[in-house]
C-alpha cells in the first residue's frame, strides 16, 4: 500500500515569522547575511561561502557570463547554465574568471575612415562618448587613436569628417601596458589627468579601457566574491549524462563549484555523477533537487557538497502538472533541513541546502533562510534585470524580459545542433514567458537585501545562523491571508486626472 502523509504540502505564503525581542545591537547595518555553501566539519571554516544567500538559476534566461559577473560581484554565485555545448558554457565561465574589476572591453569602436556622422549614431546608440579607433573597428584591433566629445565639435564641423582627420593619435595617447593592476592603472589616470586609460599589448592591440568614473567601483562592491587570485567566482550546472566530457573543461576553465540541474536528483544517474566528481576532481558540487528526508540523505552519501531543494515550485514550472511529481516549497525545504541538522548532530559534517525556486515575494527569502536554508536560487527575480541575457522588449506600454523554463522546448532545441538529442521533447516541462522588466541586478538587490536584514532585526537577529536559531513560525490561515493584504479600503488609482 502506498505511504501517505498525513500533513498537506505547503508554501512560502502559508507562514509568517513571529518578531522576536529586538535589541540594541540588532541593527540592519550589523547584519551579516555570510553563509557557507560546500560542506564542511564541525569547527572548521567553509571551503567556499557566499556573502549574501543568493544564487542564480542554472537557466539559459537567467545565468550567463554577464550575470555572473554582476552577481559575484554583489557577494552572490551564479550557476551558468548548462544547457548549451560544453566549449560555450566552458568559454562563459573562462569570461568570468578573467574579467578583471574596471577593465572594459570596449564597447564603441570604429575605424580611422569612419566619419564623425558615424561618431555621433555610435554615441546615441551605445550612450558612451569615448570611442576606441582600431584598424579593424574591433574592440581588439591594432588601436590607432581614440574620439571623445572633446575632439569635435558637433555645430561646426563637417558630419562626413573623416575621424582620422580629428581623432587623438595613438602617439599623443598615455596608454597603460597589458598585465597592469587596477590601483597601477588609476595611479596613472590621476597622475596624467585622464578620463580614459587605453590597455595595450606589446602589438599596440586594444585590450581594455579603464575609465576615471569607475574609479571608486571597488567601494561600491564591499561584498564581491572572489577567489584566491582575485577573480570573481563562478558556477557552474552539469547533468548526469556528458559530465565526463563536461567537467573537465569546466575545470580547466576555472570553475569555482559546480551543481548537477536536475527537477529530481534522487537517482543513480545523480550518484554516479559525484563519484565521477570525486574520483577525478577538488571542486565543491552540488546535487538536487529533492524534496524529502532520503532524497537529501542519499545524495549526501554520495558527496554531495550541498544538496539542492525544491521540485515543481518554480515560476515556470509545469512539472507538478505534466508528472504529477513535487511538493509544496515550505514543507520540502522544512523536512530536509531537519534531515541536514540531525545529519550534522550525528557525523559533525554540516551540509548546506538551497531553497530553489518558488520565492515570489522578497519575504520567502526571509521565510527560507529562517526555515534552515543556507542560501536561496532564484530564476525569475533574476531574469527581469538589465543582466539577465535575454531580449527586453515592450508589450503594451510595460518593458518586460523574456524567461523560459528549462524544461521547455525552447531551452531544449540546443540539443538539436549539439548533440544530436530529440526534435522535440515527448512533452514540456517548462513555459515561454514575460517577466515585467525591474531595472539594475544592484539596486534591486540593495531594496530586496534590506527588507532581509531589517525582518531578521524584528526576529533578533543579525546572522543566518541566528535567525535559524531562533525563529518563531506560525502557519497562516486562508482567512487571515485576506488580513495580510490591504483589504476593506479603495486603493486610489495614481496618475487618473480629477474628477
Ligand atoms: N526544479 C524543478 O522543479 C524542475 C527543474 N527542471 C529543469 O529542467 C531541466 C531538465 O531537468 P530534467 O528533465 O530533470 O533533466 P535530466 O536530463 O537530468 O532528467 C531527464 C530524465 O533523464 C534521466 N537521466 C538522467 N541522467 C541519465 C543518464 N545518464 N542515463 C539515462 N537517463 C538519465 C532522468 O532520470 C530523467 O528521467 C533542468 O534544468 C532542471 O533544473 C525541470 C523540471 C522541474
Ligand atoms: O518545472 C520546471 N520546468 C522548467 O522548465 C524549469 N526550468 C527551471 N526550473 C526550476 O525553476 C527554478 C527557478 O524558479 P523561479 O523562477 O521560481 O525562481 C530553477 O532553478 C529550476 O529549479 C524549471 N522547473
Ligand atoms: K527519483
Amino acid at each position: 500500500m502506498a505511504k501517505y502523509y498525513t500533513e498537506p504540502s505547503r508554501t512560502f505564503s502559508e507562514f509568517l515569522l513571529i518578531p522576536n525581542l529586538t535589541e540594541r545591537e540588532h541593527t540592519p547595518d550589523r547584519v551579516n547575511l555570510a553563509t557557507p555553501i560546500a560542506k564542511y566539519k564541525r569547527g572548521e571554516t567553509p571551503k567556499l561561502s557566499l556573502h549574501i544567500p543568493f544564487s542564480s538559476a542554472v537557466m539559459q534566461a537567467v545565468s550567463d557570463h554577464n550575470m555572473a559577473v554582476a552577481l559575484a560581484r554583489s557577494g552572490g554565485v551564479s550557476f551558468i547554465f548548462g544547457s548549451q555545448s560544453i566549449e560555450d558554457q566552458a568559454d562563459m565561465v573562462r569570461k568570468v574568471k578573467s574579467f578583471k574589476a574596471g577593465f572594459v572591453v570596449s564597447r564603441s569602436n570604429l575605424t580611422p575612415d569612419h566619419t564623425l556622422a558615424d561618431v555621433q549614431a555610435l554615441k546615441r546608440q551605445t550612450g558612451h562618448s569615448t570611442v576606441a579607433i582600431t584598424d579593424d573597428g574591433t574592440p581588439n584591433g591594432e588601436l590607432l587613436g581614440i574620439v571623445t566629445s572633446r575632439d569635435y565639435r558637433e555645430s561646426r564641423d563637417a558630419p562626413d569628417k573623416p575621424i582620422h582627420s580629428f581623432m587623438t593619435p595613438f602617439a599623443s595617447l598615455v596608454c597603460g601596458r597589458s598585465g597592469m593592476t587596477l590601483p597601477e592603472a588609476n595611479d596613472l589616470i590621476w597622475e596624467r589627468k585622464l578620463n580614459c586609460l587605453p590597455i595595450v599589448d606589446d602589438n599596440q592591440h586594444l585590450e581594455h579601457l579603464v575609465f576615471r568614473k569607475d574609479y571608486d567601483g571597488h567601494k561600491e562592491y564591499p561584498l564581491q566574491l572572489l577567489d584566491a587570485n582575485k577573480s570573481y567566482i563562478a558556477g557552474a550546472g552539469i547533468n548526469s549524462r556528458d559530465y565526463a566530457e563536461r567537467v573537465p573543461a569546466l575545470v580547466e576553465a576555472g570553475a569555482d563549484i559546480l551543481v548537477i540541474d536536475a527537477s529530481d536528483g534522487y537517482s543513480e544517474w545523480q550518484r554516479d555523477t559525484i563519484a565521477f566528481v570525486k574520483a577525478n576532481f577538488d571542486i565543491p558540487i552540488g546535487a538536487g533537487n529533492v524534496v524529502d528526508r532520503e532524497g537529501f540523505l542519499y545524495l549526501v552519501e554520495a558527496g554531495a557538497d550541498f544538496v539542492k531543494v525544491g521540485i515543481g515550485g518554480g515560476s515556470i514550472c509545469i512539472t507538478r502538472e505534466q508528472k504529477g511529481i513535487g511538493r509544496g516549497q515550505a514543507s520540502a525545504l522544512i523536512e530536509v533541513a531537519e534531515a541536514r541538522d540531525a545529519y550534522f548532530e550525528e557525523t559533525g559534517v554540516y551540509v548546506p541546502i538551497c531553497s530553489d525556486g518558488g520565492i515570489v515575494h522578497d519575504y520567502h527569502i526571509t521565510l527560507a533562510l529562517a526555515m534552515g536554508a543556507d542560501f536561496v536560487m532564484m530564476g525569475r527575480y533574476f531574469a527581469r534585470f538589465d543582466e539577465s541575457p535575454t531580449r527586453k522588449l515592450k508589450v503594451g506600454n510595460n518593458f518586460v524580459k523574456e524567461f523560459w523554463g528549462e524544461g521547455s522546448n525552447r531551452a531544449r532545441n540546443w540539443q538539436r545542433y549539439d548533440s544530436g538529442g530529440k526534435e522535440n521533447l515527448l512533452f514540456e516541462e517548462g513555459v515561454d514567458s514575460y517577466v515585467p522588466y525591474a531595472g539594475s541586478l544592484q539596486e534591486n538587490l540593495d531594496k530586496t537585501l534590506g527588507k532581509i536584514k531589517s525582518t531578521m532585526c524584528n526576529c533578533g537577529a543579525t546572522s543566518i545562523e541566528e535567525l535559524q536559531r531562533k525563529a518563531r513560525i506560525t502557519l497562516v490561515s486562508a482567512t487571515s491571508l485576506v488580513e495580510g493584504g490591504a483589504h476593506d479600503v479603495m486603493i486610489k488609482d495614481t496618475g487618473l486626472s480629477g474628477e
